[in-house]
């Protein structure tokens, strides 16, 4: 197998690491909160400070599939993604964990039944020590595992399993559905912060990422004060300034 630990180029405590990595990695004995994280809102927050307070010296980290399951089993889905790639490592880092775990979402690895991922990957492959999830959390081909699987088959296996309350309404659907709507006040009250969005070089919202609707928003450019920009039906935004290569959206204006 292949080493395929990274450091990030946009990121320098945080490795990122991908999927065939070799035994003996600094995640051994590590605790890993398992999920999407679309977004980091206050819920994955809430759980990575509790990851983080359970495990002293311990490295921490998330799993975070790539792509996003959605994306491939509904590919024709209109775009939803509230974070790229990029800007996940970034948050990840800001929010002080030391690795994210990216395995591919491929065939081979959405096929794998829950015990599968739990003797394969977890303890074998990863050797983490502890397991942290949402008690909504569900794993393995068809999402056939849930937290009750993770309790019953980690401890065997030398992995310790915290299974934590869903808290106040956050969710990644929840903050997409607030976007949609153009509620920006309720997404920051949901992520924690205002939403920020990937721009492309021509000025354009990322072609995966969520797209709010079309018109006019208070905006903060870095080195600029908030001002107004316009945002088209096809998620091109115009504004006064030039437009850097992320976007923070602050309110939406009649
Ligand atoms: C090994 C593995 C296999 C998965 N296979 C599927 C699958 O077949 N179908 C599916 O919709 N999601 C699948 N997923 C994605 C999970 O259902 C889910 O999106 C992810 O683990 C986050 O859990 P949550 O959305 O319940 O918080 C898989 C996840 C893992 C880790
Ligand atoms: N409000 C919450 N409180 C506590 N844990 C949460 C909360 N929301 C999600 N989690 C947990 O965070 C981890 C990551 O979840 P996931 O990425 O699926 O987020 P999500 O908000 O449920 O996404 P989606 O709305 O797209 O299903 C899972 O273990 C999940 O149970």
């Amino acid at each position: 197998m292949i080493q395929v630990s990274i450091q990030s180029p946009q990121t320098r405590g945080l490795a990122v690491i991908r999927h065939r990595l070799v035994q003996g990695s600094a995640l051994r004995g590590g605790v890993i909160v398992l999920g999407n994280f679309d977004g980091f809102h206050r819920g994955h927050q809430f759980l990575i400070r509790r990851a983080r307070a359970l495990a002293g010296a311990r490295p921490v980290g998330v799993m975070s599939v790539e792509p996003h399951p959605r994306q491939v089993f509904a590919p024709q889905a209109e775009p939803f993604r509230l974070a790229s790639p990029a800007q996940k490592h970034r948050m990840a880092e800001s929010l002080g964990l030391d690795f994210v775990y990216e395995p591919a979402f491929e065939p081979d690895f959405a096929a794998l039944s829950p015990d599968a991922f739990i003797t394969e990957i977890l303890a074998a492959r990863l050797g983490v020590g502890h397991v942290l999830v949402g008690a909504d959390f569900h794993f393995g081909a068809r999402r056939a595992g849930t937290t009750r699987t993770l309790a019953e088959t980690c401890p065997g296996l030398g992995i310790g399993v915290t299974v934590l309350p869903l808290q106040g309404g956050f969710s990644s659907t929840a903050v997409r559905e607030a976007l949609r709507a153009g509620d920006m006040a309720a997404a920051t009250r949901l992520l924690g912060r205002p939403w920020e969005a990937e721009l492309t070089p021509s000025g354009r919202l990322s072609p995966r990422q969520i797209c709010p609707p079309a018109g006019s928003y208070l905006v903060r450019v870095p080195g600029f004060g908030p001002h107004l920009a316009r945002l088209t039906g096809r998620g091109r935004v115009i504004a006064a300034e030039p437009l850097p290569a992320s976007l923070t959206f602050l309110d939406r204006r009649a």
